[in-house]
């Protein structure tokens, strides 16, 4: 018997094609929402699923009794109910590493952005403002040397801390889950408690996963034990940062600039100030959106997914119980 699947991003076509070899595909290029009448029947008799950006909710899956794996094309999974997947024996794969050195590049980008000001700057020429040499008003600070915290310290975090520490001789310290002594060795990393790596980071750039755990794990708190010269920036996930804090202390000046490349709302809402402000650099969710990478990402998704319906251990598996509950 032929499986089926849903694909439900858009995908290109060698992927597809390779899909379609393997499998019944039920295409959705692009997919708002789980309620489309089309993506229900689809469900009904899925046994895959693949694509990104679609919130997965628990009950959905009563629709989906054949379901046993999903690929998303993301290294993030918090679109997902883990635990309910576990329960029911469904895979969930993603697509870590590949995705890593692309993402470290867009907060680093986002950093030197907001700490140079090149967006509110490159604005400024072209308006035609550009009138005599720059003064004060319009100097930014110094990356090199200045001290990098980051919050979270897995792949996407070392990376960082690397072209930190490496390329700008930056002083890191971190905060995260577990200790990390290689990279303590390779970088000079120390680990720390939030708290003092909130008061003596110059940039405080967050890698943290999306969790019940990190939901707004930065909050007015946190932005007031900042530097006011910090510079805050958000490569992880919207949620783990209130945005109404993060807009007040902006505002406040109880820091100095931002670099957000995710939000709580995405797309964000029209409404949003954050876009406007002259000290934020607002990019709309590219952390890893490079020909390459998005690329390799939808390969390593394919092979997921095609591998686990085979019955094979997939490449990179989130719900690894899922998969010993099935040996
Ligand atoms: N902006 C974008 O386009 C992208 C965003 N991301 C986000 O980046 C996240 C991180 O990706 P990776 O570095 O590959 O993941 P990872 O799993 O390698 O690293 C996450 C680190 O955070 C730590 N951590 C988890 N909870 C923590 C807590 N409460 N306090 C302190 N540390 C904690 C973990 O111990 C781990 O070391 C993804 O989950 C995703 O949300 C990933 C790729 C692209
Ligand atoms: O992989 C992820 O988690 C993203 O946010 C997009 O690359």
């Amino acid at each position: 018997m032929t499986k089926r699947i849903v694909a439900f991003s858009r995908l290109k076509s060698p992927h597809l094609e390779q899909l379609r070899q393997e499998f019944h595909v039920d295409y959705f290029e692009r997919l708002d929402s789980t309620d489309a009448p089309d993506f229900r029947a689809a469900l009904a008799h899925a046994h895959g699923l693949i694509g990104s950006s679609l919130k997965i909710a628990p009950e959905l899956l009563d629709e989906a009794p054949h379901l046993e794996a999903i690929a998303t094309i993301s290294v993030g999974y918090d679109n997902y109910p883990v635990d309910e997947l576990t329960r029911r024996d469904i895979l969930l794969c993603n697509t870590p590493d590949v995705l890593t050195e692309t993402t470290a590049d867009t907060g680093f980008l986002l950093l030197m952005a907001a700490a140079r000001r090149a967006v509110e700057l490159a604005e400024f020429v072209k308006r035609g403002d550009w009138q005599a040499s720059i003064g004060e008003a319009h100097f930014g600070s110094d990356v090199h040397g200045k001290t990098l915290g980051m919050i979270g310290f897995g792949r996407i975090g070392a990376a960082i801390a690397r072209r930190g520490a490496l390329g700008f001789g930056m002083p890191v310290l971190y905060s995260n889950a577990s200790p990390k002594p290689a990279l303590e060795e390779e970088l000079g990393a120390r680990r720390c408690e939030m708290d003092e790596l909130l008061a003596q980071a110059d940039f405080v750039c967050v890698t943290v996963p999306l969790s019940t755990e990190t939901e707004h794990l930065i909050g007015a708190r946190e932005f007031k034990r900042m530097k006011p010269s910090a510079i805050f920036v958000n490569i992880a996930r919207g949620k783990v940062v209130d945005e109404s804090a993060l807009i007040a202390a902006l505002e406040m000046g109880e820091i100095h600039a931002a670099g957000l490349d995710v939000f709580e709302q995405e797309p964000l809402s029209p409404e949003s100030p954050l876009p406007y402000m002259t000290n934020v650099v607002a990019l709309p969710h590219i952390g890893s959106a490079t020909h390459e990478t998005r690329d390799a990402m939808a390969q390593r998704a394919v092979d997921n997914i095609i591998l686990a319906l085979e019955g094979k251990r997939p490449i990179s598996l989130v719900n690894e119980e899922a998969w010993k509950q099935r040996q």
